[in-house]
């Protein structure tokens, strides 16, 4: 779906992304990192948001500055870290914004606008206040009607800037939930997250460092426990857990272990 090669930003006067490569399709991809490794960088350059000063990033063949905005959102959407939207706007109509890539400003929502909005509504656990306004509900209640705006696009690409912040516990794993069954349904979910333990329920992980992926694998690749012990400096041990899911242990206490011999 996604392509980037070779991408290249500056921003201030300082490299922030330094001859990215990466490949995005249907999956869950999580992309982890310390703060300011360039994470939302690369999230926002892979939108078409930010334009490289060196590379490109196509979307299914064609460079993403050829299509059109409509046709673009139709196709990848994006969730901000929060902040951006009007909190004077009720939570459908926040939802319903959604669907302007298909309708335009002016357009009538249909039968199949409706069942899309509703659809993500569920999804996000987000019904039960479809009338209140965003700023009257608190941070992880507006985080998932975030996301259901998002979903509500139908795009097969969502880019999703660290979609967790706010989510209580049983919230986050039901948004593993829901990033699994959108993978399961043929769409690619690009999560930048900083709970590696959530990390590493994804089928991908994406490790990104000083602007430079350092370890692209699944979460049982050795080579990405390395990575992870480099740029985070602390032991870190990944083992198979109850439902053979990967469990992560990160000992703050423990320095890396020595490179193996
Ligand atoms: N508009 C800007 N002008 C100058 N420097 C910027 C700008 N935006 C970001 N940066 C710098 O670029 C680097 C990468 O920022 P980015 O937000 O992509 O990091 P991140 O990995 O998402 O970090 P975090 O985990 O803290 O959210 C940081 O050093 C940041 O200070």
């Amino acid at each position: 779906m996604l392509d980037a090669k070779a991408l290249r930003i500056e921003l201030g006067g300082r490299e922030v992304l330094r001859g990215v490569d990466l490949q995005i399709g249907p999956g869950w991809t999580a992309i982890v990192g310390p703060n300011g490794a360039g994470k939302s960088t690369l999230l926002r350059a892979l939108a078409g948001l930010l334009q490289p000063q060196h590379g490109r990033v196509q979307l299914t063949g064609q460079a993403l500055t050829q299509w059109s905005a409509p046709e673009r959102a139709q196709r990848l959407a994006w969730m901000a870290q929060q902040g951006e939207t009007s909190g004077e706007l009720s939570v459908r109509e926040t939802v319903e914004l959604g669907r302007i890539a298909h309708l335009g400003l002016a357009g009538v929502p249909g039968v199949r606008d409706r069942e899309a909005v509703e659809r993500a509504l569920a999804r996000c656990e987000a019904q039960a206040w479809t009338e209140r306004r965003l700023h009257e509900l608190s941070g992880g209640e507006r985080q998932r009607v975030l996301l259901a705006r998002a979903l509500a696009t139908e795009a097969p690409l969502l880019l999703l800037d660290e979609p967790t912040t706010h989510l209580d516990a049983p919230h986050q794993v039901a948004l593993a939930r829901l990033f699994r069954e959108l993978a399961q349904e043929g769409r690619g979910v690009v999560s930048v997250l900083h709970d590696l333990a959530l990390a590493l329920q994804a089928d991908r992980v994406v490790v990104l460092s000083a602007g430079a992926v350092v370890a692209d694998g699944g979460p049982q690749d050795p080579a990405l426990q390395r990575a992870l012990e480099a740029v985070f400096g602390h032991a870190v041990r990944v083992e198979t857990g109850g439902c053979g899911r990967p469990q992560i242990h990160l000992n703050l206490e423990a320095p890396p272990c020595p490179p193996a011999p």
